[in-house]
């Protein structure tokens, strides 16, 4: 038999788990009279957290491995998920959940920092199954479909946000390798039969060391490897320190430490002893005996530095102020609590930070709160030319306007963890000079590089399916948009030397009649793209994982102000839809401001927009045409929304997510009561519709009082239900009327 559809839709972290308790019972309000299925599945970081210990906790405390099975799940034609977006944490964050949960009674162990028996050995490895991006690269059995829908380029075209100006003076740059790093050191090979390869470390001397046992492959499949060189990424990094001082701009590094989750934190830690060499020349020893790695972050450093003795501690915190005195102003995170850029790896990740820093003129928060240019350093030179290619641009025409500039939609290469959000189980920090050598079953070597102590290698794996898909989606989007399509592929790198062969190979499998295909290297695909945006036109970008998720945070903050308004599709394989809401992250800075302040913007309109194809999906799945009923009337809603702006404003005193949400239902009953597709549905909400709409303002001004004291959720991580969702629903009337449809 087979299994009954639903929409699953995710419990999450942050922000949008707080806007799920608003919003999530109204959809369910929203849902029952037409017969639709919806069910929840936690997915947050602390559930995960608990997920994984079940033999530490006690029968009422445990969860199911509800990431396992939606993993599953999304392998099936029956898949329909709805995805908010999560936290992949850093070791920082997950220390600090886990610290939570053990508050609240969770008897968990923990984190071990060093493992050195084989309880923390096992007791570590359940970690590294929670930490970073582990969530999305499960699901993701897909690839990616995400643009800013027609409504919102509309809106931000009469409703443009707020462009910093670009100078021709402007001294922001970005700065890169471009020798010695993964990029100029990438070998790929395809390949060709079905095998079960295996990764291996040969020292000078001739030992073996197995890195990795078991490495299947299917045929088809592309298998790149490269390696970091640690000698000339500190040289590198210390020449950057010394530049950012020299040209008197801000010093940061971006990187994406949650989803490389073990090459990024390394080179983090390698920027913190560059801008720090003194405390590490004094001091490394003592802090690597007292567990305190720089791949951690500052923050990390000065969190546990109470495990040094106090004389020492005192000389580290006084090396730590002088180097901070000493050395270029650093990019800040939050000036006002000093925390820098260099603080914790996952508070500047690249996607999100870069176009911030462009969108603001190219400036960057100092110290002192003054904005400033800014050095932005993103070692590895695989995709750093994009941003650099954009700031050049922006420096020779000024800032990009909204009003009038087209649009960037992507097509990305993501299922089966695809490309580099696939290698962190076959990267390694090198201990030993020799080589690291992927050998077949056969003994062969289909690849290797000479390493020395402290570099990074890593393998990455592309498999041909999702390639295969991926092309096709490209053509279907180019097809359905009229806009040229670019694939952005670089000729000169090993991996995409690969990709071609096959793009070309899979392009005349497709009626491409009349459509514009190109091939471009990321840099000149960049300035084709601005280039056309500039003159009001749209340009798909067909890309690999990574430049996927720059460019869909890059360009829709450029164009529309925020990644929260995307539509965000990704068509699994198998036939079953996920459906992601906006492309940005969990906002944790929203939690901070409803706690202090009762106030929540955080904008569920990537929401809304994923709950329109997953309607339509379940109506097909299901056989059930009142979902399809509720979708057509959701989107008309929707665009009502956005025309009459009820999007949360950033501050007190206008209606925040709870109202958004509150216009939204009214909008959504609306269309649903005078639609004529469904007379049934049209009956149960009229006086839904009829009583939202008289009680407007009650509503309105219920939500609003709220507004302006602390509240209470009881947790960070693991909030209280009940509390949360009394914060959440703090309007009796509209909980009233939502009520009726029960
Ligand atoms: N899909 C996923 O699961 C993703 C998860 N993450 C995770 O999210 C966490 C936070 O990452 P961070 O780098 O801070 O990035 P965020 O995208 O969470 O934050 C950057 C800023 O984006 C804006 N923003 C994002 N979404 C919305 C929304 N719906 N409504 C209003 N504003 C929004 C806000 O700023 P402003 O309005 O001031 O511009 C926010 O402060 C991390 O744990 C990270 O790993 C990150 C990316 C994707
Ligand atoms: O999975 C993650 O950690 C982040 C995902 C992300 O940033 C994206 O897909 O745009
Ligand atoms: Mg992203």
């Amino acid at each position: 038999m087979r299994p009954v559809p639903k929409i699953i839709y995710t419990l999450t972290d942050e922000a949008p788990m707080l806007a799920t308790h608003s919003l999530l019972p109204i959809v369910e309000a929203y849902a029952a009279p037409a017969g639709v299925e919806v069910e929840t599945r936690d997915i947050s970081l602390a559930g995960r957290v608990i997920a994984v210990f079940p033999d530490y906790l006690t029968e009422d405390q445990r969860i199911g491995d509800h990431l396992a099975e939606l993993g599953e799940l999304a392998k099936t034609p029956e898949a329909n998920i709805i995805k908010l977006p999560n936290i992949s944490a850093s070791v920082p964050q997950l220390k600090a959940a886990v610290a939570e949960l053990q508050a609240q009674g969770y008897a968990l162990p923990d984190y071990p920092d060093e493992p050195r028996t084989d309880a923390e050995r096992e007791i570590r490895a359940r970690y590294d199954r929670v930490k970073g991006s582990a969530v999305n690269p499960v699901l993701r059995e897909g690839n990616s479909d995400r643009r800013a829908p027609a409504s919102v380029k509309a809106y931000a075209r009469t409703n443009p946000h707020r462009m910093g100006e670009w100078s021709a003076e402007s001294k922001t740059a970005v700065a890169t390798m471009g020798a010695d790093d993964f990029r100029s050191n990438e070998k790929s090979v395809i390949i060709e039969a079905e095998d079960t390869l295996r990764i291996e470390h040969v020292a000078a001397d001739g030992q073996v060391t197995t890195l990795k046992d078991s490495l299947p492959v299917q045929a088809g499949e592309v298998i790149d490897a490269t390696v970091m060189r640690a000698e000339a990424l500190s040289a590198f990094l210390t020449e950057q320190v010394a530049r950012a001082k020299r040209e008197n701009i801000l010093f940061s590094l971006h990187m994406k430490a949650t989803m490389m989750k073990v090459a990024d934190p390394i080179i983090f830690g390698h920027a913190v002893r560059a801008f720090f060499p003194d405390v590490f020349a004094q001091f490394g020893e003592q802090l690597q005996a007292a567990g305190l790695e720089p791949d951690n972050g500052l923050g990390g450093i000065l969190s546990g530095i109470d495990a040094l003795e106090p004389s020492t501690r005192d000389a580290v915190k006084e090396a730590i102020d002088a180097g901070l005195a000493d050395g270029p102003r650093m990019y800040m995170v939050d000036d006002r609590k000093g925390i820098t850029n260099l603080h914790v790896p996952s508070d500047v990740i690249v996607d999100a930070s870069m176009p911030a820093l462009i969108r603001n003129g190219g400036k960057g928060w100092g110290p002192s709160g003054e904005e400033d240019d800014t050095l932005a350093v993103i070692p590895d030179s695989s995709y750093a030319g994009v941003y650099q290619a954009v700031i050049e641009d922006c420096r020779a025409h000024g800032a990009l306007d909204p009003t009038t500039m087209g649009s960037v939609p992507n097509v990305g290469l993501m299922a089966q963890k695809a490309e580099e959000y696939g290698s962190h189980d076959k990267t390694f920090e090198i201990e030993t000079a020799g080589t690291v050598r992927i050998v077949d079953s056969s003994g062969a070597t289909l690849i290797e590089h000479e390493v020395a102590p402290g570099d990074i290698w890593r393998a990455c794996q592309t498999k041909d399916v999702p390639i295969r898909d991926w092309v096709k989606l490209a053509v279907t989007r180019a097809r359905a948009s009229g806009a040229p399509a670019v694939f952005w592929l670089d000729r000169e790198r090993a991996h995409d030397a690969n990709l071609i062969t096959k793009v070309e190979a899979y392009l005349p499998e497709h009626d491409t009649e009349g459509l514009e295909i190109k091939i471009l290297n990321p840099v000149e695909a960049t300035t084709y793209s601005l280039e056309r945006l500039r003159r009001g036109e749209d340009t798909i970008s067909v890309t690999g994982n990574v430049l996927r998720d720059y460019l869909t945070d890059l360009f829709p903050i450029l164009e529309v102000g925020t990644s929260a308004k995307m539509l965000s599709i990704v068509p699994l394989i198998n036939g079953g839809g996920l459906f992601e809401t906006g492309a940005g992250g969990s906002a944790p800075k929203h939690v901070q401001q409803l706690v202090a302040e009762n106030y929540l913007r955080w904008d569920s309109l990537g929401e809304f927009f994923a709950l329109v194809p997953s309607l339509e999906k379940y109506a097909e799945q299901a056989s059930t045409p009142k979902a399809a009923v509720l979708a057509g009337a959701l989107d008309r809603a929707t665009a009502t929304f956005l025309m009459e702006n009820r999007s949360p404003g950033r501050k007190l005193g206008t209606i925040d997510n709870r109202g958004s949400h509150f216009y939204l239902a009214m909008y959504w009953a609306q269309e649903l009561a005078q639609q004529t597709e469904d007379a049934d549905l049209a009956a149960v909400f009229a006086p839904v519709a009829e009583q939202l709409t008289e009680k407007e303002e009650t509503i309105v001004a219920e939500l609003e009082a709220v507004q302006g004291q602390p509240a209470d959720i009881g947790g960070y991580f693991r909030p209280d239900a009940a509390k949360a969702t009394a914060v959440m629903r703090p309007s009796a009337t509209l909980n009233a009327v939502l009520e009726t449809l029960s």
